[in-house]
């Protein structure tokens, strides 16, 4: 069951279907001995380039799944499927609107075994995620407590996403949504891209996610598998 399954993870890369990555870099970072590589992105993901990159990633031995964030780009028959909703969107359509469609659109061929949904807090309000979805992004610790406390008691999420994509977010932010959770699994995501980033997240969050330096710089991207995995998860912060 795949929200079991990402319980267990503590660092994952996402690879962006819409971005030129080498045989090499791909190699490297499916060898990193990360926990697993997530396929998606916001813009220009299409079935075709995410099927493209979900084989290539096959060819190794780690674990992928798919982050679906539109109706066309899903890619049947895969191990796992990742389900954004966003809590903090504009719109109820980031909420429930497209899951809605989707659930519509494909019915009885659903492998709900297969689905984890995760409910994101988006931060950043320059990413590209933040304007698409509208996402009010001038929220307060205690707001983002309560978030955590959304998905866990009244919505019992498998995961909240804390996503900064695109720049490194406030440890404290992080640690508000922490305040909030008890068993739903923190994920962190944004801007770690540094050895002191990575060890500061991973001992807030349960699972640290890496995607843009991935294209920046493969070698501190590997970096940061050890970096977040040599790091303890301290309670009570
Ligand atoms: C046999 C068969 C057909 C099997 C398939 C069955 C299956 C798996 C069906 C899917 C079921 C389902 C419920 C699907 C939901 C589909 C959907 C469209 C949900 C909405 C997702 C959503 C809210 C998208 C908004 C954008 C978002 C949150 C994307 C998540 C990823 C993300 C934040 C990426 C960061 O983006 P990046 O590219 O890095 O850009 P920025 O850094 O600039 O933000
Ligand atoms: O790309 P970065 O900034 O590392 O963020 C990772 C992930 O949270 C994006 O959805
Ligand atoms: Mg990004």
């Amino acid at each position: 069951m795949l929200r079991q399954w990402i319980k267990g993870w503590r660092h994952a890369f996402k690879l962006d279907p819409d971005r030129v990555l080498s045989d090499r870099a791909l190699e490297r970072i499916c060898l990193s001995g990360t926990d697993a590589v997530i396929v998606g992105g916001t813009e220009g993901v299409t079935q075709n380039n995410s099927r493209e990159l979900l084989d290539r990633v096959s060819e190794y031995p780690v674990k992928c799944v798919q982050e679906v964030s539109g109706l066309e780009s899903v890619v049947p028959g895969l191990d796992g499927y990742l389900i954004p909703t966003v809590l903090n969107a504009g719109d109820l359509q980031w909420v429930v609107g497209l899951q809605h469609q989707a659930v519509k659109k494909f019915g009885e061929w659903i492998p709900w075994e297969d689905l984890a949904v995760l409910g994101y807090v988006v931060l950043n309000p320059n990413s590209r995620v933040a304007r698409l979805t509208g996402s009010r992004t001038e929220l307060a610790s205690s707001d983002v407590t309560a978030y955590g406390r959304i998905a866990e008691h009244l919505f019992h999420l498998p995961a909240l996403y804390v996503e900064y994509s695109g720049v490194y977010g406030d440890p404290s932010i992080v640690e508000a949504a922490r305040n909030g959770l008890d068993s739903t699994q923190l994920i962190y995501g944004g801007g770690v891209s540094n050895e002191e980033q990575a060890r500061r997240m991973a001992a807030v969050a349960d699972t640290v996610i890496v995607g843009n330096l991935v294209y920046r710089n493969a070698d501190a991207a590997v970096e940061t598998v050890h970096w977040v995995k040599e790091t303890t998860r301290l309670s009570g912060v």
